[in-house]
Parts: C-alpha cells; structure tokens; sequence
C-alpha cells in the first residue's frame, strides 16, 4: 500500500536523487535552527554575564557596596525591572519556522516499507552472493571493496529486518556487528534515535536462542553488567516465547544452484575471461533479412536451444527506449494464476513499463516496429499478438526469482494468444556488478552485455511440452541499475509455422483450448 502515489525511494533512481536533495534541505533547516538558537544562547549569556557584574564587584565588601547610592539604584532598578524581559526572551520558542518546514518534509521522507524494501535488498544480496554481514558492514561486498561502512544503527535495522524475516542466523550476526561497533560509535547520537547497547543485546538474545545458541545467549546476559541478574529468567522467557516471522522473503534454500550462479557471474571483470560459450557464428539463416545483416550468435545451450545474439540494438536505439520508458515506471507487478489478479510481490523488484503504451509517439512506434521485425528476422518467428514488450528497470537488490516464463494456466488472454512459446531478452546496459541472468537447471549464467539479445524457446523442441528446464531468474543487482526488455513471444501466432495446435495433454492451455473447441 506504500507504494500507491508515490515512487519507490529503493528501486527508482529519480526518487534517490531526491532523496539527497531532501537531505539536504532539512540539513541546511536543521543548521538554521541550530544558529538561531545559538543566538539565543548567545543573548542569554551576555545578559547573565552583564548581571553577575554587581555581585562580583560587590564580593568581599557586601555592605560597603550596598552603601554606595549608586551601587543601590542600580541593583534595585536592575531586579525590578529587567528580569521580566529576560524571562519573556527564555520563553520565547525558537526557530518555529525551521521545526514547522522540517514536520512538512517529514510527511515525504522514506516510510518504514521503504525502509522494509532497502534492508529487504540488502538481505536478499547477502544470500544470493552468500556474504557476511560483517564485510558488509565495512563495505565489503562480494569481492568489491565500496566506499564507506555501516553505522550501527544500520546493522540494528539489518538485524530487526532478519529477525522479522525469521532468519535468526543472519539477525545474530547482524546485531552482535551492530553491538561491536555501538561500543565505538558516538553514543550520544545514537541514544537521541534510540539505539542502545541493551535493546540491541536483548535481540541478540532472542535471535540467538531462536536459533539453537542456548548457551550463548545465556552467558551473553549473564555476563551484561545491566541485565546480569535477569539473565537466567530472560533467556527462560525466550525459550518459551519463540518468535513467528512478521515479513515474507522469497524462500532462498531452494535456489542453491541458483546463488552459486549468480555468484559467478556476479562481476563484469570476473567474466571477461571465461570460456563458457558452445560456439559462435552468424545467423545468416532465420530469413532473408539476415544474408544482408547478419547477427553474430552465441549457442549457450543447444537443448533448452538458448542463443545470444550480439548487437542487436544500437545505442541510440536503446536511449531512445530508455527516454520512451523513463518516466512511465513503474513498480512491475508478477501475476497470480491462483486468482488472476497482478500483485507486487517480494519475488520481483524492478521498475517496468509495457511498451508501446497510450502516450508513446509515432516517431517512437516506428522504433518500436523496426525492433519488433528484427525480432522476427532473428527467431524466425511470428510477432503478431499483443506486440507488447516490457521495458524493465531494476535497482539495489532489484531481482526475480526463478521462474518460468510460460503460465501453465487458464485466462482468455492465454485462450487467445496459446502460451509463452518462446522469450526475447534484451540487454540494454552493461551492469558493473551482480544482475546476470541465471537457470539453475541447466548451470548457465548471463551476464548482461549491452545490445545483446537472450533467446530461448520455452516449449521443448520435440514434444512441445512446458521445457522446465527454462527455468531462470534474475539474480539481485548490487550496484547501479540494470535495464532490459523482454518480448515474449506466442503460440498461436506461430500456428502456420509450427505444429503446436496438437501439443500434448500434460498442458493446462491444450486442455482447455480442445474443450473450448
Ligand atoms: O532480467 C532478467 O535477467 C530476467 C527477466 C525475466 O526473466 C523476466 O522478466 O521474465
Ligand atoms: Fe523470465
């Protein structure tokens, strides 16, 4: 519901710049209201200063001073009259202005769901590429040593994300980082945001205990100069209350071939030297097309028959997509054949935009159409239903979990159009680091490259029956953006070129189309 009127703060990169620029302006208030009452401050004190004059002038010789007539007028005159005033000044609030701009800002700043999507990010990042929140912590991130490190009210807010995950391992790990370094952080900010030692310890607890660590949780409290003497009764409470996971993650253990091939192909320079490639020749074949500009072609699997293609789309082309696309993004839905509704789901992160959309301009239609050919040019097959594409965005910890891309399922779209029969993947950047695409079944990762097409058939090529072997995900990006577009391609709109009227009786879609007719 977060997302309703408002981008996404973790996904969407124009929201990020805002994000510094908001930053930035309730600093610059923050500051202004900090001058102002300084100036209080500074006031106040002359006053006081100004004040402590007669009492020091008069130290040690009280009753000659009083004697004095000046002396005397001057101290009645003085308690009479000018300490209404003062008291008026130290009652006066302070940089209202700056509190009240600071309160309307609020209203726009992340929302606990962002905060909730960013720790989900980094969470889903460390089991993909199975990293260690203490790297993390001093920016060590698979391999790649980023620029500055995590406070530890981050690893605190890392550690409640993991503990409402019910991943308990990764909350201990979590907060015993976020304890080590409270111990050596500024204490007075984090105790103004409420970040404690002993909050932190007494999560730790839990998290331990949830996790089989009996022992240790119990000599950790035992041990605390605080909670010492409730150590034993606390560590009893949290056996008897285990905690129940509050927030959904997508199921990792599942996807253990999956994170190891992501892990492998997670950087660029990691890459560049790896023979992994079948072989490599030009499609000259698929239609006439090709004789005159033929694509060089990448066999990556013969069976699944999976391809790349390279340079398929221009650069120009590609910004031009990216204008076309840009600021029509929007958080992509996955669809529920259970109830045949599209839902945001935490198994796909990434911003997309169906194109053509309403608002797309002739101009970029043609683009649209020339792609659209070429597709059909390099697949040898037919482009006809829906010739939509989905132009995607992903951002920090943008991925979608392994899939296949057919349905296997009854609505009238899929009556009308068959199934997925084959997919078109376009690489529109080159992504520094994390984002390949990877299928578990067969061991093959991809990484992104620019221009290049990923091709696959998603029905097997003989019995044209669902080829769960095209299973495949997108693994989580861990830095920059990645962009691609998909086309799917699909099965009625072959029926002259393939036999897929009579496929087989294991399909959803067969059935209910031969019932239908
Ligand atoms: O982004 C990728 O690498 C894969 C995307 C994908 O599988 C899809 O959108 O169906
Ligand atoms: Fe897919």
């Amino acid at each position: 519901e977060g997302y309703i009127g408002r981008k996404n703060y973790v996904t969407s990169a124009e929201e990020k710049m805002n994000l510094l620029e908001k930053d930035r302006e309730l600093i610059i208030l923050l500051n202004s209201y900090a001058v102002e009452l300084q100036d209080k401050i500074d006031v106040l004190r002359g006053v006081a200063k100004e004040f402590k004059k007669n009492l020091e002038e008069a130290r040690g010789r009280e009753e000659e001073y009083l004697s004095n007539p000046i002396n005397r007028l001057t101290l009645l005159r003085q308690m009479h009259e000018d300490w209404e005033p003062v008291e008026k000044l130290m009652q006066q609030p302070v940089g209202q202005a700056q509190i009240e701009s600071i309160m309307s800002i609020h209203k726009e700043l992340p929302t606990q769901n962002d905060l909730n999507e960013a720790n989900h990010a980094m969470f889903r990042i460390i089991q993909a590429y199975g990293l260690e929140p203490k790297d993390v912590a001093r920016g060590l991130v698979d391999g790649v040593q980023y620029r500055g490190n995590l406070s530890a009210s981050n690893c605190y807010a890392m550690g409640k994300f993991a503990f409402k995950a019910g991943n308990y391992q990764m909350a201990s790990k979590w907060l015993s980082v976020a304890k080590d370094l409270l111990m050596e952080q500024p204490r007075k900010y984090h105790e103004l945001i409420g970040v404690t030692i002993m909050d932190i310890t007494l999560l730790l607890a839990r998290s331990l205990i949830a996790n089989g660590n009996i022992y240790i949780a119990r000599d950790m409290l035992m041990n605390d100069s605080i909670l010492s003497e409730t150590g034993n009764v606390l560590s009893l409470q949290f056996i008897r209350n285990s905690p129940r996971p509050t927030i959904n993650v997508e199921p990792w253990e599942s996807a253990l071939t999956f994170n190891d091939l992501c892990r492998s192909a997670s950087r660029r320079q990691s890459n560049k030297n790896k023979p992994t490639r079948l072989h490599c020749r030009y499609n000259t074949t698929t239609s006439p097309f090709l004789k005159l500009a033929p694509f060089r072609m990448e066999e990556l699997s013969l069976d699944p028959y999976i391809m790349l293609y390279h340079n398929v789309l221009s650069d120009l082309e590609i910004e031009k997509l990216e204008q076309m696309s840009g600021p029509f993004l929007e958080r992509t839905k996955v669809f529920l054949a259970e109830n045949g509704t599209e839902q945001i789901a935490p198994s796909r992160s990434a911003d997309g935009v169906w194109l053509p959309h309403l608002q797309t301009i002739p101009e970029d239609l043609e683009i649209l159409s020339q792609i659209e050919r070429r597709i059909g040019d390099i697949t040898g097959l037919n482009m006809r239903t829906g010739g939509k594409m989905q132009f995607l965005k992903y951002g920090f910890g943008g991925h979608f979990v392994p899939h296949h891309d057919y349905f296997d399922s009854k609505t009238s779209f899929l009556e009308m159009a068959g199934d997925r029969i084959a997919t078109v993947l376009f690489y529109l950047n080159n992504v520094e680091h994390g984002g390949a695409t990877a299928f578990p079944k067969i061991n093959l990762a991809v990484p992104t490259q620019k221009g290049s097409a990923l091709f696959w058939h998603n029905l097997d090529g003989e019995s044209y029956d669902y080829d769960k072997r095209t299973f495949h995900g997108a693994c989580p990006l861990i830095s920059g953006n990645k962009l691609v577009m998909t086309r799917w391609i699909y099965e009625l709109d072959q029926m002259f070129l393939l036999p897929t009227m009579h496929p087989p009786r294991s399909r959803n879609f067969s059935r209910s189309l031969r019932n239908q007719v």
